[in-house]
């Protein structure tokens, strides 16, 4: 797996490691090596300072106990937040919301296979009817996927009606997972979140909406958040897909975005490819950004 975790913090720590005893430079080190992933200036202060504390208290002097520290209080603070999707409604209707390019179509072909391993039967609603290529885009995912799709009838088709059709044909067919596809266009930010609202009341004639994930892409880091805090303010979000972290130095990210929007990661991407997502492990990704 190390080719796939360039976010680890493995080689900005390495020089901190290799030295027998913790010294004044081995804090320096850790700063540097934390806000090079991107943990943010906050953050890496409060780890930096709560880690100085444990090592005068414990009297600490080799270098791998502060390792074990630093993995157990990443660990800790990202456990603060539920992980897991709440898909148990039937459809479970989950929206995928977004700036364009951060990877929302790739997601839905892989959460749409994830799902299909998991042995649910899947539709796709190719709700964002703004670009054509966008649909065949979507469409071509959720065949990769075995997924089902609901595309506009004609284009530039409302949002909100390819949505309550996908709904309606999930209904009808007793498909247990709903994916919908919506624009990430953001020239007209009321507009845009007028569309999502109005996505939303139409499929809630029909069945409450379980998941609303907004994609961010883990390459931008802390800046690509600005960019998406209309979704964060007026889409409801329930969670968050962290992508291109295959591509990304930026494992602090993951920690940061979780305090700054205080909603829960719930899906890593890390590749182009239809397997490369996997749900989001506190435990797991804390052992392989530590190591
Ligand atoms: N390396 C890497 N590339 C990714 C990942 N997810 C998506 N991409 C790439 O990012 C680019 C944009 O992905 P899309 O899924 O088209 O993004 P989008 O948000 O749907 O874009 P729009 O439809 O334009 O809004 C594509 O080249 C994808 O292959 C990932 O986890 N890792």
């Amino acid at each position: 797996m190390a080719e796939r975790t360039p976010w680890s913090l493995g080689a900005a720590l390495r020089g901190m490691f290799s030295k027998p005893t913790i010294d004044e430079s081995t804090w320096e080190d850790l700063e540097e090596a934390l806000i090079g992933a991107d943990f943010g200036p906050d953050i890496t202060d409060e780890i930096v300072e709560r880690l100085r504390g444990q090592v005068d208290e414990f009297r600490m002097e080799d270098p791998r106990d502060l390792k074990r520290l630093l993995r157990e209080t990443i660990e800790e603070r990202l456990d603060r937040f539920d992980t897991t999707l709440k898909l148990s409604d039937r459809p479970a209707v989950t929206l995928v919301v977004g700036v364009n390019g951060v990877g929302k179509t790739t997601t839905i072909g892989k959460f749409a296979k994830f799902l299909r391993q998991h042995g649910r039967s899947v539709v796709v609603g190719a709700a964002d009817t703004f670009r054509a290529a966008a649909v065949d885009q979507v469409t071509t995912w959720a065949a990769r996927a075995d997924a089902l799709i609901v595309r506009p009838q004609q284009p530039g088709q409302d949002p909100a009606s390819v949505a309550y059709q996908t709904v309606d044909a999930a209904l009808r067919q007793q498909i247990e997972m709903v994916i919908i596809d919506t624009a990430g266009r953001l020239q007209t930010k009321g507009g845009l979140m007028d569309e999502l609202g109005k996505i939303r009341r139409v499929v809630e004639k029909l069945v409450p909406v379980s998941e609303v994930l907004l994609v961010l892409d883990a390459t931008t880091g802390q800046n690509g958040v600005n960019q998406a805090e209309a979704f964060i303010q007026h889409a409801g979000v329930t969670g968050l897909v962290v992508t291109k972290l295959d591509g990304s130095a930026k494992g602090g990210f993951v920690l940061a975005v979780q305090e700054r929007t205080g909603l829960p990661i719930k899906l890593i991407g890390q590749g182009e490819g239809i397997d490369d997502l996997a749900g989001f492990e506190p435990h797991v990704y804390a052992q392989k950004l530590v190591g």
